[in-house]
């Protein structure tokens, strides 16, 4: 099978081949990848068993010459009597008086209708001479647009299957389908189009989704491996003295998993090949830390280098980590959206003139007029709040520049291998010892009172709170308590006691420092908050996260709130006000209280809302596959990767077997051409 168009197919003529290109099926191979996306079943029934006005099939036996009447002039009622089991059962057909003849008493038939169980008559839409097992019981019901119809697609899929079957070549190695049990292509086609019963379907459907998986992931890989070739000769000589001195004066040691991650980073820093890779790891786990001391190693070789965040707040908040930390020779900027003026001027003169080592920033960053000298590695921060566009944007400032995506957003396995399917992965999934498990607990309105005098309790012990709420303003049509309500009530229930800070996205840039840095130093205990402090934030010291509303975020987005608490030794709590009314609100709180593992946490979000809404944009990069579903189909996923990844460094396309795959690489993909040459 080929990219032969259809134009060249007898049968098909130009009407035909037009509406088949309405549904984008311009070639042979298109119209066999166009795939049902359901199926009719007429599964027989024992008669007391239909259900009244159900779509139902039935098959007997013709008992009488068919009755015509007519009416309202061009309106016919045709009955056959048929025998089903021991009763008599009416088929009626409405103006369809043309079909009496088909009928001869004794004959067979299969009808399907719209079942009325009191008068023992079937409304009938279709009919076929047989019984149910000669006439195909399960047909396909193909995704339709413009004016085809179904029956169709059905005739020309027939008609081209009949014809074409022995041309269809198997693409896959036999020991592939030996090993996972597949049917051979041209077979699975044959089962997906037509299929002869339920398990064959299941089959095809099985091969195709692997297969699909497999030619996506080869994609991937293909990517990395050419990433990695065609990228040769930047290696960074950093000073490995130098870097342990910095890992020796961090206040902390370094965990099993950061060091691991550390290394891996380290070693593609060191490599000729650029780096292209993601560290993922759950709120808390470190990752800031680690990035910080491979900017540092990045700086030691000589090179420029940037860390881009996702908020003014982040950017801030690093700029002071980065400045604690790292040596005081090592020049370090800010360029954020509120570095105006002549600052930034100085700032992007001094980047290009190439006298900054490391510049912190957010979109800014990636503006036109900032230009380096020799930038060599970038850390990007909570990456998929960044799109593809601004990443690459960022990449091309610097040539043959590394680059380390974090995300503290956990994302299922799944997800990643797809979206992010050709980068490397780090993952740091240990917590620094001394963290005890956050408590959550979901309380409802009613008991503010005692929450509120808990709150007391913990910062008499000396910890902080945050208060999040979901808007700034309130609206009416949705009952969301506000953040500057609520800030005016605590201040009125804590009067002297303590100070309360508000914070909100609509605070300018220098407000927003004022009470972010109040709340560092502990002049302010509690920060009522939007969730601008989602991301990121690091006050260890703060140990009560309380959430309003708490029903209206999403799983990802609650444990990245939580993360906000419980970064330091003492014991945190998170708190989830809500009254929720759906059964789904219901179902996060209970999760909530019932896990502290974000990947857990985001396996059910996938589950719960799909993986969209984890990536919270469009821009994700997840492909659209046809027929699989990753968040079902994650083994098939994870095993066509490995075979994936096995192909492309083993250098497998070169063996006998998988010369049929490597030929339909190269007939179906654009990218492929180039790289598999
Ligand atoms: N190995 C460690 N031992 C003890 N504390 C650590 C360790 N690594 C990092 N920390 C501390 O834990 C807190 C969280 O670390 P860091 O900010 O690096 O985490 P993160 O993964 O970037 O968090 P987030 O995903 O929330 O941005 C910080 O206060 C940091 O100083």
């Amino acid at each position: 099978m080929n990219q032969e168009s259809l134009g060249n197919i007898k049968g098909i003529g130009p009407k035909m081949l037009e509406k088949l290109q309405e549904l984008g099926i311009f070639t042979l191979h298109d119209l066999m990848m166009y795939f049902p996306n359901r199926y009719d079943h007429y599964e027989q029934k024992p008669l007391y068993e239909l259900v009244h006005e159900d779509k139902v099939t039935i098959v007997g036996e013709v008992m009488h010459q068919p009755v015509i009447q007519f009416y309202n002039r061009k309106k016919s009622k045709l009955t056959v009597s048929i025998k089903v089991e021991n009763s008599v059962v009416k088929a009626v057909l409405f103006n369809r008086a043309f079909a009496k003849n088909h009928f001869e008493v004794g004959e067979v038939f299969t009808f399907s209708g719209k079942w009325d169980q009191h008068r023992l008559q079937i409304t009938v839409d279709q009919f076929k001479k047989g019984t149910m097992e000669e006439n195909s019981p399960i047909s396909p019901i193909y995704p339709l647009k413009g004016n085809i119809k179904n029956n169709q697609i059905i005739k020309v899929m027939t008609q081209v299957l009949s014809e074409q079957i022995d041309s269809i070549e198997e693409i896959l190695p036999v020991n592939y389908l030996k090993d996972y049990k597949l049917p051979i292509r041209k077979e699975a086609f044959q089962s997906i189009h037509f299929p002869p019963d339920f398990v064959h379907l299941k089959h095809a459907k099985r091969r195709f989704i692997y297969e699909e998986f497999l030619l996506f992931q080869l994609k991937m890989q293909l990517l990395r491996k050419k990433n990695k070739e065609v990228t040769k000769g930047n290696q960074h000589n950093y000073n490995v003295e130098k870097v342990n001195q910095l890992i020796n004066k961090m206040p902390f040691h370094l965990t099993n998993a950061q060091q691991r991650s550390l290394k891996e980073i380290l070693e593609d820093l060191h490599s000729p090949y650029r780096m292209n890779r993601l560290l993922q790891g759950d709120v808390g786990s470190g990752k800031t830390a680690i990035a910080i001391i491979s900017l540092y190693a990045a700086i030691t070789a000589g090179k420029q280098t940037a860390f881009m965040v996702p908020t003014e707040i982040l950017a801030e908040q690093h700029e002071k980590s980065l400045r604690q930390l790292l040596p005081e020779d090592v020049i370090i900027e800010r360029l954020t959206g509120s570095v105006k003026g002549k600052k930034r001027k100085e700032v992007a003169q001094n980047l290009e003139a190439g006298i900054i080592n490391v510049v912190i920033g957010t979109h800014a960053l990636i503006q036109e007029d900032v230009h380096f000298a020799n930038l060599g590695y970038i850390v990007i921060d909570e990456q998929h709040r960044f799109g593809v566009q601004q990443r690459n944007t960022l990449k091309e400032k610097g040539i043959l520049a590394d680059c380390l995506f974090m995300t503290a957003t956990p994302i299922p396995r799944t997800l990643s291998i797809t979206a992010f399917g050709d980068m490397d992965v780090s993952k740091i999934d240990e917590m620094p010892v001394g963290r005890k498990a956050i408590k959550t607990y979901w309380i409802k309105e009613n008991m503010m009172q005692r929450v509120l005098s808990f709150i007391d309790k913990e910062l008499a012990n000396g910890a902080q709170a945050y208060v999040v709420c979901p808007l700034i303003e309130e609206s009416d049509k949705l009952d969301i308590q506000n953040a500057v309500d609520l800030y005016f009530q605590l201040q009125e229930v804590y009067k002297d006691k303590w100070k309360v800070g508000l914070m909100h996205g609509r605070l300018n840039n220098d407000e927003k420092e004022r009470v972010m840095h109040s709340f560092t130093e502990n002049e302010t205990q509690i920060l009522v908050s939007t969730t601008v402090v989602e991301v990121g934030v690091n006050v260890p010291n703060a140990t009560v996260m309380m959430i309003q509303d708490a029903d209206r975020f999403g799983l990802s987005q609650l444990h990245q709130l939580r993360g906000r608490v419980g970064r330091g030794d003492k014991q945190s709590y998170c708190i989830l006000v809500a009254n929720p009314k759906g059964d789904t609100g219901r179902e996060r709180m209970r999760i909530m209280t019932e896990t502290t593992d974000g990947f857990v946490l985001a396996e059910k979000d996938l589950e719960l809302r799909g993986p969209g809404d984890i990536f919270g944009i469009k821009q994700s990069g997840l492909p659209d596959f046809k027929l699989g579903d990753l968040a079902h189909d994650y083994r098939a996923l994870e095993t066509a990767r490995n075979d994936a990844i096995d192909i492309i460094f083993h250098h497998r396309l070169r063996e006998e077997e998988f010369q049929p795959l490597l030929k339909y690489l190269k007939i179906n993909f654009d990218y492929s051409k180039e790289i598999l040459n």
